[in-house]
């Protein structure tokens, strides 16, 4: 596997990389994002978050506007953000911000023309963590969060893998696309008619069934403009009373969607996945 540096800017005494690879689920060249800790250059190998970000995002729109790095470098985690969606000019799009490149929402696509590029699902689940902890000084202790599409993503990802993260966490996400406009669309381009399959990344549906735990915390501005036709966090709290699964969802006063409610809690974030990944 080569990886192909193409940026690297010094930050908290640790250090922003970008990196092109050729990703073998994707069938295409992917960038991604990492930020490594001080500590990772005394030989430490530090753990992981997972950063899975919403409609429109690439590798930066988190780097840039989260304004996660500073703490990230105190509590010595490398923080991995890739791509929303498969691209290049061979990768199958759509002219709508909620579909196709920028949208992959995180699964893995079986109908055309989307099914030879859009498997985002095995890429953040497999592909990646296997590059990053062969190449970087990681250790396999990971943590995933993600905003909105991308909250989606890292609920959907840690509730099927529990084995695989110390925890998880959410921005706005995306609780129950099956019943929200977003994901139906995104659903029934990429996953086809058939809604039996759409449960296997649906959030609310899997939290309900769940029996293993991965702990969860969700923040939710009340001031988001997508919060009652398509975020639905109520729907996720009921699933989590079902299953009394470990949940910790807040709701978040005049807050809308967008990065500066995202910085306004990052730090809440971070300590939660540093206290499960050191523990
Ligand atoms: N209609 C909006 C919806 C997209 C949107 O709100 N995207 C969120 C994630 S769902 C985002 O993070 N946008 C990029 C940013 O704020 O940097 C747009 O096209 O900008």
């Amino acid at each position: 596997m080569t990886i192909e540096n193409v940026s690297s800017n010094k930050s908290f005494g640790g250090w922003n990389k970008q990196y092109n690879h050729y990703s073998e689920s994707l069938n295409c060249t992917m960038r991604f994002a990492i930020y490594l800790p001080p500590n990772a250059s005394n030989g430490d190998k530090v753990p992981v978050l997972y950063w899975l970000s919403g409609l429109t995002c690439t590798d930066e729109n988190f780097i840039h506007k989260a304004g996660a790095q500073r703490l990230a470098a105190e509590l010595g985690i490398a923080i991995v953000v890739p791509d929303t969606s498969p691209r290049g000019e061979g990768v199958a799009d759509d002219d709508n911000y909620d579909l196709g490149q920028g949208a992959g929402f995180y699964v893995n696509a079986t109908q055309e023309p989307w099914s030879s590029h859009y498997h985002m699902y095995d890429y953040v689940v497999d592909e990646l963590p296997r590059l990053v902890e062969s190449t970087f000084p990681v250790s396999d202790k990971r943590a995933i969060s993600g905003h909105s599409m991308g909250g989606h993503g890292a609920l959907v990802i840690a509730l099927r893998n529990p084995e695989r993260y110390a925890s998880v966490s959410a921005f706005s996400p995306i609780t129950n696309p099956m019943n929200c406009p977003w994901g139906q669309k995104a659903f029934n381009a990429y996953l086809g008619k058939d809604r039996e399959s759409w449960r296997e990344y649906d959030a609310s549906e899997l939290m309900r069934r769940a029996t293993q735990f991965v702990p969860a915390l969700v923040d939710q501005g009340e001031g988001d403009d997508f919060l009652v036709e398509q975020l639905k966090p109520e729907l996720l709290a009921a699933a989590a009373e079902a299953s009394a699964y470990p949940l910790e969802l807040r709701l978040q006063e005049g807050y809308d969607h967008s990065y500066y409610f995202i910085a306004s809690f990052i730090d809440d974030h971070l300590r939660f996945h540093a206290a499960h990944l050191n523990g």
